[in-house]
């Protein structure tokens, strides 16, 4: 009855996280204009970049603290094991849906191109490729288990949990982190730019260069030379951009 408790609560907070990426995509692609990140500015500047730096500042610290070894150990101090992972998921879930919600929007437009034009069409494009390229990361590491499923799903098998290997294949031969780059790609290419949206893709990139720093610890400390040989020849987000080894 406990493993399969735990299996729902995986589920939920699988479902909870899932909808939020999936209403952050929507929020900054516009093509919704009812849940866009932007709207007409409700609050004065000053106050709703404060507001902003607050969320992702928020969001950034509960995915740095809740991801750490140290905080694993703690957690399962007094809470089972296998849903570790699906609370981590479940808050950054919640955090993920109150930052693109509340995102304060700020006036302005940066670049803004023409409707059913050539270049129109080719940034939506790399748009949805950046957010392909990150769902496919996330598989190519293992879906599942970056979302607490495959934890709670070994547990109600009563198969104990095996870590995951380390990963070279396919877009990790290019880069260290091609789920983190195809954010970025979601984020920074879009037909319209507005000062809301550029200001919400800066932070998103201070985040995602702060995160890499801390998982690459972690990634050291597991895989050891493995990593560290990795780190030497492929380029942490953008792809060739690493010198060959003479
Ligand atoms: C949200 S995923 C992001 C993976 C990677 N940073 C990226 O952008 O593609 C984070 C998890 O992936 C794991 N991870 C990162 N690179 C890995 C690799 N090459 N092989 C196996 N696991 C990896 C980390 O340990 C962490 O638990």
């Amino acid at each position: 009855m406990k493993k399969l408790l735990m299996f729902t609560y995986s589920i939920i907070a699988y479902a909870i996280a899932f909808s939020s990426i999936i209403y952050w995509i929507l929020s900054v692609s516009n093509l919704i204009p009812k849940i866009s990140i932007d709207q007409s500015p409700k609050i004065p500047t000053v106050l709703a970049i404060l507001n902003n730096v607050v969320l992702i500042s928020l969001f950034g610290l509960q995915h740095s603290i809740m991801a750490r070894g140290w905080f694993k150990e703690f957690f399962t101090k007094y809470f089972p094991r296998p849903v570790e992972r699906s609370t981590f998921v479940l808050f950054s879930g919640i955090l993920l849906f109150v930052l693109v919600s509340q995102w304060q929007p700020i006036g302005g437009i940066i670049w803004s191109i023409e409707p059913n034009t050539t270049l129109y069409y080719v940034l939506y494009a790399l748009f949805f490729i950046g957010w392909t390229i990150l769902l496919v990361s996330s598989f190519l590491i293992n879906h599942f288990d970056l979302f607490g499923l495959r934890q709670t799903f070994l547990e109600l098998q009563n198969k104990p949990y095996t870590p995951l290997n380390f990963k070279v294949r396919s877009f990790y031969k290019y880069v260290r982190h091609p789920l983190y780059f195809g954010m970025l790609l979601g984020m920074w290419i879009t037909p319209i730019m507005s000062v809301t949206h550029l200001l919400f893709a800066i932070a998103i990139t201070i985040y995602v260069i702060i995160g890499t720093r801390f998982e690459e610890k972690d990634l050291v400390t597991e895989f050891g030379d493995t990593y560290k040989d990795y780190q030497k020849s492929k380029p942490m987000l953008v792809p060739f951009t690493k010198a060959p080894k003479k």
